[in-house]
């Protein structure tokens, strides 16, 4: 809650720059990219797995941004969800278009060259190929979770080839909350 009790100057000091009086305690470009990422992965349907991914041009601006879902026009209700089951074509493996594919997917500009993709899962090799292809030339990761997969080590080793960066997100916040209410009026 604000401290009331604090003089102008006061409150200048704690909170920004008691010159021109900025903000201090704005979002690091990187928490704002990840957390745009995260934020997306929340419209996944998948029970397993939410993953959200989006993709930065080398002068800061959003060009894409994607989550775990089905092709468009493939119904999420038709398309099965589950992986256990012993037939191939009843799991969700087999249709479900990952983040990354769908960040690049969805660009809003000509092409994705130099840019950076935030993910909060490391890229499969099948988004690899689709990630070198792009022209994008550094990865930031969130999670390294399936690190001894094999997916992921052909992964690595495509990244490392094509002299493409990759790098674990590191914040010193460890949560941004996102308030949906109007706040209250003062
Ligand atoms: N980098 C990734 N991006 C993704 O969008 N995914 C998606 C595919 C599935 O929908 C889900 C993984 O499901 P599961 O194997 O944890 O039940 O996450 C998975 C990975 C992992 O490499
Ligand atoms: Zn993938």
């Amino acid at each position: 809650m604000e401290n009331l009790s604090l003089n102008n100057e006061e409150v200048l000091f704690n909170n920004g720059n008691s010159q021109t009086g900025k903000r201090n305690d704005y979002l690091e470009w990187e928490d704002y990219f990840m957390a745009v990422a995260i934020l997306s992965a929340q419209r996944s349907k998948d029970p397993a797995k939410q993953v959200g991914a989006c993709i930065v041009s080398e002068d800061k601006k959003i060009v894409g941004i994607g989550y775990n879902g089905m092709p468009n026009g493939c119904s999420d209700d038709e398309l099965p969800w589950v992986k256990n089951q012993a037939d191939e074509l009843d799991n969700k493996f087999a249709y479900v278009c990952h983040a990354e594919m769908n960040a690049i997917m969805n660009k809003n500009t000509y092409d994705v060259k130099d840019c950076t993709i935030y993910t909060a899962l490391f890229p499969c090799n099948e988004c690899a190929k689709l990630i070198i292809q792009s022209g994008i030339r550094q990865i930031v990761y969130l999670s390294d979770e399936n690190k001894n997969k094999k997916s992921i080590l052909a992964s690595k080793r495509m990244f490392n080839l094509a002299g493409i960066s990759y790098r674990q997100f590191e914040s010193k916040r460890s949560e941004i909350v996102i308030n949906l209410r109007q706040p209250e009026a003062h």
